[in-house]
Formats: structure tokens, sequence, C-alpha cells
């Protein structure tokens, strides 16, 4: 167990020349080491002699503290003197800083492609269920998931969320960047959430580079899921106990241009293995199983 807290700190800067974000070739002061602590925890940090390397990028070395500052390490892309703010929603004077580790390198790492798999369907249609199935499949072969589940989230960053329309349109924002933070970090985030309205979906699917948004529809119909009802929502949906619920009294829009299509129907129902297989051939046939 490394105690990272109670250890005194690893100062290990970097002289790099950003330009564009990437590191060019710094002249690389003397390096400085500094003492790691008895317990060897460096090691368990995978920080061997602070170098790390990556297919664009040449090593990290540890240098003298004073020499790792701002001035020193970068081309202002950065605005000292207040120009090049931004403003996005409510913040303001805010900018994008940028770091010279980027996707290409953490792809490069994981042998994978970040993407969002986004399941969308009626409660009940086997959104988790595919999540899951689809996660251990790939898990096996190797590569690097996390599932954002709509029942999940709503336990935690969504838990001051309803299901009122304006309510589920945030639902499905955040977990829109969200996945489009784990896809930044080389992971197949897989996304599974009811996300009942098309202009939602659209706008989650425009926070990613071209083809990095893979939705999947399970197109099972209403009757299936009503059957099924493993949680007792439709029953008391039914009888007016929970209100706006969803393919009930409140609407879901199927995709019109989903990259794949789960069907199911009462007597031709693939079962989770194959679900899954399905949709690990096209994230094989579009390279995103590899960097
Ligand atoms: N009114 C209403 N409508 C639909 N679903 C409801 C509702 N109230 C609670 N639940 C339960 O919440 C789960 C859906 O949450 P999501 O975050 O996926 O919904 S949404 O995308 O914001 O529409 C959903 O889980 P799944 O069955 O896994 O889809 C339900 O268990
Ligand atoms: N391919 C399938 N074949 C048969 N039953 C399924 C299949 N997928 C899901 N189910 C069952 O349907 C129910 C709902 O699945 P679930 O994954 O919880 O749906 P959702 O997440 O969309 O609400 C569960 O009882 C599950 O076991």
């Amino acid at each position: 167990m490394v105690a990272v807290r109670a250890a005194p700190p690893l100062i290990c800067g970097a002289s790099p020349d950003f330009e564009s974000g990437k590191l060019m070739s710094p002249p690389i002061p003397k390096p400085v080491f500094v003492p790691f602590p008895a317990n060897g925890s460096g090691s368990n940090l995978g920080l061997n002699g602070c170098s790390v390397r990556s297919s664009s990028l040449g090593p990290f070395k540890a240098v003298e503290e004073s020499t790792a500052s701002l001035e020193n390490g970068r081309t202002p892309a950065a605005p000292v003197n207040g120009k090049g703010l931004h403003q996005i929603g409510k913040s303001t004077n805010i900018l994008w800083h940028r770091c010279p580790v980027e996707k290409v390198d953490r792809q490069e790492l994981l042998q994978q492609k970040g993407c969002v798999i986004w399941i969308t369907g009626l409660s009940g249609s086997g959104k988790s269920t595919l999540a899951c199935a689809l996660s251990r499949g790939l898990h096996s072969r190797g590569n690097l998931t996390y599932i954002l589940d709509g029942d999940n989230v709503r336990h935690g960053i969504n838990n001051d969320l309803s299901f009122k329309a304006e309510d589920r349109a945030e639902n499905i924002r955040r977990i829109g960047e969200v996945a489009k933070l784990f896809a930044d970090a080389g992971i197949i985030c897989i996304a599974s959430l009811i996300s009942p309205y098309r202009k939602d979906r659209d706008a989650c699917r425009a926070l990613l580079p071209e083809g990095d948004f893979i939705e999947v529809f399970m197109d099972v119909p209403l009757q299936v899921c009503e059957a099924r009802d493993p949680k007792g929502l439709y029953k008391l949906a039914r009888a007016g106990k929970i209100k706006g619920f969803t393919g009930i009294d409140d609407p879901y829009e199927p995709p019109l241009n989903c990259e794949v299509l789960i069907r199911q129907r009462k007597d031709e129902c693939a079962s989770p293995t194959e679900m899954a297989e399905t949709v690990i051939s096209y994230l094989e046939e579009k390279g995103y199983l590899q960097a």
C-alpha cells in the first residue's frame, strides 16, 4: 500500500517546449532527482526514474524545481495579459489547458481507441444486460471499458435530477460529457440509459469526433419490456403510481440512424453474448480495438 499523502513530495518537472500542446525537443537541463521515500513507492507509482515514454513523446526528465516554472516551460498559448480567455456557458475568463500527453498517447498505451457506445431503449429492453455482456467480452479481450449506467449515475452525480423532460435532458447531457472524458482517456465508454429524446442523444453525438459515438438501439417492443418488468415499474406505472414513465405516459423517440440495431421480439431474442458480439464486431471492423 502506498501512502502517497504521507510521503515527501516527488518533484518531477519537465522542461517542455509546448507548441500546439506537443513536446518539442527542449534543451534538457541537468536532471536532479529528489530522494524517494524509503519504502520504494516510486516503482509502485510507475515513475521509474521519472521517465514516461509514449509514441510521440520523448522522456520526461526530472529537473530542478526552479526551472520547471510556467514561463520556462511553455509557449504562451496562455494569455498572461488576459487575451484569449473564453466564456463557456456561465464560466467566464477560462482557458483550455493543454497537456503533452494526449489522447493518442493514451490510446497507444491501451492499444485501443477511445469511443462512446451509447445504448438507448425502453426500460427493460436489455440495455444494462448488453452493457455488462459487452464489458465482459471486451475485458476478456484485453480492452479497457467503463459503464455509465443511467440508474447508477442517478445514485451519485445525477441524484438531483428527476424524470421530467428537462431533468432527463440534463441527465443525458452530463452523461454525454462524462462519456466524452472517458473516451478522451482512451477508454471504451459504454453509456446505457433510456435517453428517450433524439435531440439530446444527437447533442451527445456532436460532442465527439466523427465516428466515435456509436449509438446502439435496443429495438424491443413495449409489450416485451412490460412482460419482463424486472423491477415491477411498468406495473406501478400502469396503476398510475409512477407518473411520466417512458413508454406508458412519457415518450420514447427511436433513433433514425443508429450504428447498431439490436432487435428483439418475443420469438427471436439474441442472447446477451450474441448481442455483445454484434457490437464487438462493429468495433473491430471500425478499428476501435487497436491503437
Ligand atoms: N418515470 C420513469 N421513466 C423511466 N424510467 C424510470 C422512471 N422512474 C424511474 N425509472 C428508472 O430509472 C431508470 C432510467 O434512468 P435513466 O437515467 O436511464 O433515464 S433517462 O435517460 O434520464 O430517461 C430506469 O432504469 P432501466 O429500467 O434500467 O432503464 C428505471 O428503472
Ligand atoms: N437478450 C435477452 N434475452 C432475454 N432476456 C433478457 C435479454 N436482455 C435482457 N433480458 C432480461 O430483461 C430484463 C431487463 O433487462 P435490463 O438489462 O435490466 O434492461 P434495461 O437496462 O434496459 O432496463 C432483465 O430481467 C434481463 O435479464
